[in-house]
């Protein structure tokens, strides 16, 4: 048990591909069942046939010069059939709209609602977005600011006093610090309604990269299950663009829930294929893509993952 072993599958030829031939499988055997997490040589061939999932969806809600300036990315708009629409405000054009999408998971088609790191001028669109969406999570994958560079609005308080964003008062009630990630709890007020909602930022995940050592990434998805409201309220979840690093936390964590529920096999391809329908490049690299079987070869070895006390 927990031994890894390589084994040839099958000769391929695919010469624009690869100089030589043959798959190589990574699996490792857990209570004598083996475990395929992953096929090393594939790994390129498999996230390029990924490339074109979804990109034939329109997205003209997103194109109207109105909510043109709500996208932080010129090429990263959602779809128009999987977007999250807010209530309208009056008769105000584009007023129903924000960067985001509804994504799968493990527990349900709209599980997670994919954003962008909030601008400046949508903060309170996507406040708004929270409240009307009943959420009681927000799971946020960059630093608002990188190597100088600024990926995400601080769109909540920096202390403990109530700050209003359009009609919604957002009060920071407490923050736990861990090495690789903040938990802080959230009071949100709007007219005599209140509710709590948890901010799970993990805070040293690079753009374009993926979390040192990789497996941080799979203590964070645990430490945020174990803490998340064990409602069916959607979880939003957001990076700078909230493609990359949003789609490979979002597999991991529906990998991992099937992996709990004794699931047979793991088709980590088809979750991202699956989210991708829906939002554009989720799992934006190979390097993610790998990050995330990496991870599962941790959990299957049952490498210890306790997330801090
Ligand atoms: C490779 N970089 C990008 O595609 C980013 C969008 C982006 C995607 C994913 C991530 N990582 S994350 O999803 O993990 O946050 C960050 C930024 N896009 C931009 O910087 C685009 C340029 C671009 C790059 C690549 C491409 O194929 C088309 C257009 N620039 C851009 O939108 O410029 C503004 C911000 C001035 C309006």
């Amino acid at each position: 048990p927990g031994t890894k072993y390589y084994v040839k599958l099958r000769a391929f030829t695919a010469p624009d591909k690869f100089t030589d031939t043959g798959y190589t499988v990574v699996y490792t055997e857990v209570d004598n069942t083996a475990w395929i997490v992953g096929a090393c040589v594939g790994f390129s061939e498999e996230f390029e046939e990924l490339k074109h999932v979804g990109r034939e969806q329109p997205c003209t809600a997103a194109d109207l010069p109105v909510n043109r300036p709500k996208n932080r990315f010129t090429n990263i708009l959602p779809y128009d059939h999987s977007r999250y629409k807010l209530q309208p405000v009056d008769d105000e054009e584009g007023s129903d709209y924000i960067n985001a999408n509804f994504v799968p998971g493990h527990n349900s088609p709209r599980e997670f609602i994919v954003t962008q790191g909030p601008l400046h001028c949508t903060r309170d669109d996507f406040w708004r977005m929270c409240w009307e969406s009943g959420s009681r999570a927000i799971v946020m994958l960059t630093r608002c600011v990188e190597k100088g560079r600024e990926k995400c609005d601080r769109y909540w308080p920096y202390d403990t006093r109530p700050v209003y964003y359009g009609d919604i008062a957002v009060t920071a009630l407490n923050e736990s610090r861990y090495p690789d990630w903040t938990v802080t709890e959230l009071m949100l007020s709007r007219g005599a309604e209140q509710r709590v909602l948890k901010h799970f930022h993990f805070t040293t995940w690079p753009d374009f990269g993926v979390p040192e050592p990789p497996t941080a990434l799979a203590r964070f998805v645990r430490a945020f299950r174990e803490r998340c409201p064990p409602d069916a309220r959607p979880v939003v979840v957001h990076c700078s663009a909230g493609v990359g690093r949003s789609g490979t936390f979002i597999t991991l964590d529906t990998a991992l829930q099937q992996l709990a529920a004794h699931a047979e096999y793991l088709d980590v391809f088809g979750m991202v294929h699956a989210m991708r329908r829906e939002r554009v490049w989720m799992v934006q690299t190979e390097q993610q893509y790998i990050c995330i079987h990496q991870c599962l070869v941790a959990v299957l070895e049952g490498q210890d993952l306790a997330a801090p006390p």
